[in-house]
């Protein structure tokens, strides 16, 4: 990958992936976005989506078959598989020196202790010995101590439990806040991306399908209650009938017009409603 254009820290154009040749099927097809520097962007979908497939390409690992995806080099990016690989034979100590020595003249220990401490193991405990979730801790220290441009995150809160969770995003924000890190963190878990999240990024069946600012999309949708009617000019996401009455998330063609009650939808409302009906969903 090369530099991106100014201001932009990820862009694709065309982007698409294919894996075992001919015969396979595509993984990521016609992805077009450019996620701006700064950004803490939630990437969302179903299983199979194409997430981990998108982080992949970003952090390097792969070539796409067509298309491509720009964005800083590896010495400018930290990428934190869903496996979070780590050699099982070092200490947490080690572990930590090795990810200074790599990274020499930008490594921030005292970033990556921070991101360590409280996880309830000591530093000469070996990487072998850790749980799941205390790994996640160790392999988001070395993706935070790297100083990286571009944080690559695949699903990882997944195995921590709600109170390191809240810790580790609430480090995540104020790294990328001081620094103006990009960070794109992929996950399952609506609720947590709340709050954490300025930039959305939701795929279905390798394409995306909602791409912006998680404000412009929450503003560009209404949730509407009322009587079963005719939803016109609106692009209806999801809709439920209980009887007479209709509850469905749009998004708005021009104002909202008719015996409705409106609200604009929680970012969990959002999302929901575009996984349940993703072929709708395209921006
Ligand atoms: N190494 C591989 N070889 C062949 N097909 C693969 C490989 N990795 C992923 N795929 C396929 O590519 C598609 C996208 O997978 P990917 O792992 O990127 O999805 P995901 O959105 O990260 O899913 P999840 O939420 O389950 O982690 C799936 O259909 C998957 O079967």
């Amino acid at each position: 990958m090369s530099t991106t254009t100014e201001g932009i820290a990820l862009r694709a154009d065309h982007l698409g992936m294919k894996y075992g040749g001919r015969r396979g099927g595509w993984a990521l097809r016609e992805c077009a976005f450019a996620l701006p520097a700064g950004r803490i962007c939630a990437l969302v979908g179903p299983n199979g989506a194409g997430k981990s497939t998108l982080l992949a390409l970003a952090a390097g690992l792969m070539r796409p078959t067509e298309g491509t995806l720009t964005g800083p080099g590896r010495d400018d990016l930290a990428y934190v598989a869903q496996s979070k690989p780590l050699h099982p034979r070092l200490t947490v100590a080690d572990t930590l020196r090795m990810g200074r020595e790599l990274n020499p003249g930008r490594w921030d220990e005292a970033g990556a202790l921070r991101v360590v401490e409280g996880g309830g193991f000591s530093s000469d405990t070996l990487v072998h010995h850790l749980s799941g979730g205390q790994r996640t801790r160790v392999a988001l220290a070395l993706a935070l101590g790297k100083r990286a441009e571009l944080l690559l995150l695949d699903e990882p809160m997944a195995d921590l439990d709600p109170l390191a969770r809240h810790q580790l995003m609430g480090l995540l924000m104020s790294d990328a806040a001081e620094r103006g890190t990009t960070v794109v963190m992929s996950s399952h878990i609506l609720t947590e991306l709340e709050g954490a999240c300025d930039h959305l990024m939701l795929l279905a069946g390798g394409r995306v399908r909602l791409d912006g600012a998680v404000d412009d999309l929450l503003a560009a949708h209404t949730l509407l209650r009322g009587p079963v009617a005719d939803l016109a000019p609106h692009t209806v996401i999801d809709s439920r009938t209980t009887g007479r009455q209709l509850t469905a998330l749009v998004r708005r063609e021009g104002p909202v017009e008719g015996a409705w009650e409106t609200t604009e939808p929680s970012l969990e409302e959002l999302l929901l409603a575009h996984l349940r009906n993703p072929e709708g969903a395209a921006a």
